[in-house]
């Protein structure tokens, strides 16, 4: 049987220093069939047409990409139009990403290479920044800012970070403007998901699909503890769709305005302040690997 051969593109620094010995290991045992090359990425901006090289010089069948959600950003920005698919190794420090495709760890990772489904997933234009899985408005983005400036990222600190972000919460204006509608709405965190669950596991977008063609606007507006804590089971829980407060709708294309500054966040990256956002589709999906 001829092999298949698989370009493994590699951020050699990403994450809290797993050896990348051990996980080339683990993945040459577990990928029956393929044959793995390395590619180490630099951080140099020119790391994205040294791909697009190696996809030219070569015939692949596929692409690994070991790394956080910035080197998996990075690939999937430097192959569109390629139909390749995209196996995520997550070895960055949060892997957003590889958790809103199932993939928890290395293990997952070659599962959903061997026996997983390949998923055509759509790709944004937010402001000109990829979108792949979620951006939100609000509590949870605000929440990423507080962890992203922690210098010690563990359990302890995050659980510090989402208390003093719980104390600050509050509500916000926004308009959202889509299919000729302008609609006001008053909520604590307004999110734009093309995926269903945050990294955590919590489901924002119980029916979202990936591959649609469609986004989702879920607006959230809790009213104290008890509603908050009752949101919170629900996302947990798969429930979402029960609660009162929140609502979803669905957009190929739409304007969100954000005159009071609530903060903004795109895949578990702060975005600089903005009173606007525009959400278009861009003309290419990628075809990544999953669990779910
Ligand atoms: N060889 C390298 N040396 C130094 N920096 C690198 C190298 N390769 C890539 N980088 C940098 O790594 C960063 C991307 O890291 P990535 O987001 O994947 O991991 P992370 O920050 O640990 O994880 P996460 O995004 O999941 O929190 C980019 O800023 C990129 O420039």
């Amino acid at each position: 049987m001829t092999k298949k051969r698989f370009l493994y593109i590699l951020n050699p620094i990403s994450g809290d220093g797993v050896d990348r010995e051990e996980v080339l290991d683990i993945l040459s045992n577990n990928l029956y069939g393929i044959e793995i090359t390395v590619w180490e990425t630099t951080g140099s901006p020119d790391d994205p047409k040294e791909i697009q090289q190696m996809l030219k010089e070569k015939q692949w069948d596929g692409l690994l990409v070991g790394g956080g959600d910035g080197t998996i950003k990075m690939v999937v920005t430097a192959i569109l139009g390629a139909q390749l698919p995209l196996g995520i190794i997550p070895l960055g420090s949060a892997n957003g990403l590889a958790t809103g495709f199932g993939i928890h760890g290395v293990s997952d990772a070659c599962y959903a290479v061997q026996k997983g489904k390949v998923e055509a997933v759509d790709l944004w234009d937010i402001n000109g920044e990829l979108c792949i899985h979620l951006s939100d408005f609000g509590f949870n983005a605000g929440l990423v800012k507080k962890s992203t400036a922690l210098q010690h990222r563990g359990m302890l600190a995050y659980a510090k970070s989402s208390l003093e972000q719980l104390k600050e919460m509050r509500q916000y204006t926004f308009v959202i403007k889509a299919d000729g509608i302008e609609e006001k709405v008053k909520a604590k965190s307004l999110v734009v998901a093309n995926g269903n669950k945050y990294g955590t596991g919590a489901v924002i977008n119980p029916t979202g699909n990936v591959g649609d063609g469609k986004f989702e606007v879920v607006t959230l507006d809790p009213e104290g503890l008890e509603e908050i804590i009752g949101l919170s089971l629900a996302m947990f829980n798969d429930r979402l769709g029960e609660v009162a407060h929140v609502k979803t709708r669905s957009f190929d294309k739409a304007e969100i305005e954000n005159p009071e500054g609530a903060d903004f966040q795109i895949d578990g990256e702060v975005m600089p302040q903005t009173d606007q956002i525009k959400i278009e589709a861009m003309p290419h999906k990628v075809n990544f690997y999953c669990l779910v």
